[in-house]
């Protein structure tokens, strides 16, 4: 075959301007169901997709005619990501159009999805059920919307999931895969990935433990000790989110010293008349204060920021790469609350990164491993959250600093940030399962389950069977969106904000850093985002940081005086058995 390294340059040409139409046109046909779900819009986008697939086939093809073998180590890497085309390598075509097919009725259906109450009385997720999770404390209305979501989504996907799945195993689709999970880990460039999240995972674990422990004795306080389970369970819908993944809206309930000013700024944001526009461009100013790049006008201009009336839309929010250098779009139903504040950030954080790797080739234009892209804009939200930054932009107007409200800051990062961690890690331990054919669909929700009083300590409010499919009640089975790239983000982000902190010169406790106004830490970031997916991710975490592995050692500094305090607040009341209450074999 062809060693010809003229040839080949020009192949990587053409694939590099071909390659932008094509990928521009595959995503504005996705963003116009995002936006506007109809049949007809799937219908144009799926086929579309089944285009986009078979381009990906022939330049996948005629990359393999090359012997890359001489060519330079950047060569060869675009060389391999363009043959590394996961499921698009599918080559039976009509099996492929019903890949595609499934995958965008789970989306819609999820999408979609609503709670009723009564007759007449049907609430979307975005805004009132998330709402409701956040600020009711009515334990019954909780237990029915709970169920009711799941009823409306994840029960009606389980046919659905099971034909998903079976494209998905052995032998995989992926070419030179052994499953689908087997080709997401592969964006990892480490054969020890597993490994080494599940060690990160149980250096973690006590922290998290403590806070479960804290937290449970505060909800048997609120809720009487009658609802909770002998086995030390927190019953799912009392934790203030839809999927107990974070915790943060039960500060009122949690708060070690309630005396203390809280630090939510819902309240506030709400008194100043924020709107979707001004929380986007409260991140914007924080990007500029940095040196680094600000939202191009075609951001500002086709960005959709809020939920529009009239049609339905995919509310999970999420950043677009239209591919052409210039068109990045955030699609937000954005809601006046401090949780959407940091959603802004972490999805502004995505466009930013986009930007910064927009010369890149294409097949580079990606985080240096997905966890990276996740972290961005977390990484700036460590800095705004810091109660000295939220009374610098006038959110907290009345604050004073004492250990008190020190503790009270970290308790509300922890109720995010901690609380976080094991669903973070078993939303994917579940479907890397499920990928390799180690869970069959018979017990999909037995394993789900499983793993959520396992790991994360929690356990569903009414029964469960297989009748139910809760993994599509979270909008990243059906939206068919790697989680573990979560995780790693979570680890990630406060390296990256250690690193950035020592940049910008700051002195003190890691948790009370704001890099604000740090030209030094902002061009430190640009310079790693840059890279894009051009080397691999050791390399860019060791431009940052001078590491070249994950630690959890950075997190774990951080919340230590939240440790010490939790310890000896809890006494040894801690942990949960393994055992899964409430689930109907
Ligand atoms: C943590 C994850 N974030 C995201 O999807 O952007 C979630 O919302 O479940
Ligand atoms: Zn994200």
């Amino acid at each position: 075959n062809n060693s010809d390294v003229e040839e080949a340059s020009l192949f990587l040409e053409e694939y590099n301007n071909v390659s932008q139409t094509t990928f521009n046109r595959n995503m504005e046909a996705a963003w116009t169901f995002n936006t506007n779900i109809t049949n007809e819009n799937q219908k144009k986008m799926v086929e579309v997709q089944l285009e986009t697939d078979l381009w990906q086939q022939e330049m996948a093809n005629r990359a393999a005619a090359f012997n890359t073998s001489a060519f330079n180590a950047t060569m060869q890497r675009q060389f391999y990501k363009i043959k590394d085309i996961g499921t698009a390598a599918m080559t039976d075509h009509g099996k492929l159009q019903k890949l595609n097919e499934v995958l965008s009725d789970m989306e819609s259906i999820y999408s979609t999805g609503k709670v009723c109450f009564a007759e007449n009385d049907c609430k979307p997720l975005d805004p009132d059920i998330t709402r409701l999770f956040e600020t009711s404390r009515d334990e019954q209305k909780l237990r029915i919307a709970w169920k009711g979501w799941r009823d409306q989504t994840g029960r009606k996907m389980r046919d659905l999931y099971t034909t998903f799945h079976s494209f998905c195993v052995y032998p995989c689709v992926c070419v030179g895969y052994a499953d689908t999970g087997a080709y997401w880990r592969s964006w990892y460039e480490m054969d020890t990935f597993d490994q080494e999240v599940k060690r990160l995972f149980e250096q973690l674990k006590p922290l998290y433990e403590q806070l479960h422990a804290f937290v449970r004795q505060r909800l048997k306080k609120q809720y009487g000790a009658a609802i909770f389970p002998q086995t030390g369970h927190i019953p799912a819908h009392l934790l203030g989110n839809m999927w107990a993944q974070s915790w943060n809206s039960l500060q009122d309930l949690l708060m070690p010293f309630p005396s203390k000013p809280i630090l939510d700024v819902t309240e506030e944001m709400v008194k100043q008349k924020y709107t979707p526009r001004k929380i986007f461009e409260v991140s914007d100013d924080f990007f500029k204060s940095l040196g680094m790049i600000e939202m191009p006008f075609e951001f500002w201009n086709k960005s959709m920021l809020e939920r529009p009336a009239g049609r339905e839309v995919v509310c999970h929010a999420s950043a677009w790469d239209f591919y052409n250098g210039r068109d990045f779009r955030v699609k937000q139903c954005t809601d006046i609350t401090m949780d959407h504040l940091s959603t802004a950030h972490h999805e502004m954080g995505h466009i930013e990164y986009f930007l910064q790797y927009r010369n890149q080739p294409l097949v580079f234009r990606d985080g240096a491993n997905p966890g990276f892209h996740e972290a961005v804009g977390d990484v700036i939200s460590l800095s705004v959250e810091t109660p000295k930054h939220l009374n610098k932009i006038g959110l907290l107007p009345n604050y004073v600093e004492d250990n008190e409200t020190d503790i009270n800051f970290l308790m509300a990062m922890a109720l995010q940030k901690i609380a976080f961690l094991p669903f973070g890690y078993l939303i994917d331990q579940w479907r890397w399962s499920v990928f390799k054919g180690v869970t069959k669909a018979s017990d999909y929700n037995k394993a789900w389950w499983n793993l959520r009083c396992g790991l994360q300590g929690v356990s569903p409010p009414v029964p469960r069977s297989e009748e139910d499919f809760d993994p599509g009640a979270k909008y990243h089975i059906p939206g068919n969106t790697p989680y573990i790239r979560y995780f790693v983000s979570y680890v990630l982000q406060f390296q990256f904000h250690k690193a950035l902190c020592g940049i910008a010169g700051h002195n003190g406790p890691l948790h009370t850093c704001d890099i604000y106004n740090s030209s030094a830490a902002g061009q430190k970031l640009s310079a790693m985002l840059s890279k894009g997916s051009s080397q691999v991710w050791t390399e860019s975490l060791k431009e940052l940081t001078g590491q070249t592995t994950m630690s959890a050692q950075p997190l774990m500094d951080y919340f230590q005086p939240l440790l010490d305090y939790l310890r000896a607040a809890n006494g040894d009341e801690v942990g949960w058995s393994d055992d899964c209450p409430s689930f109907a074999d």
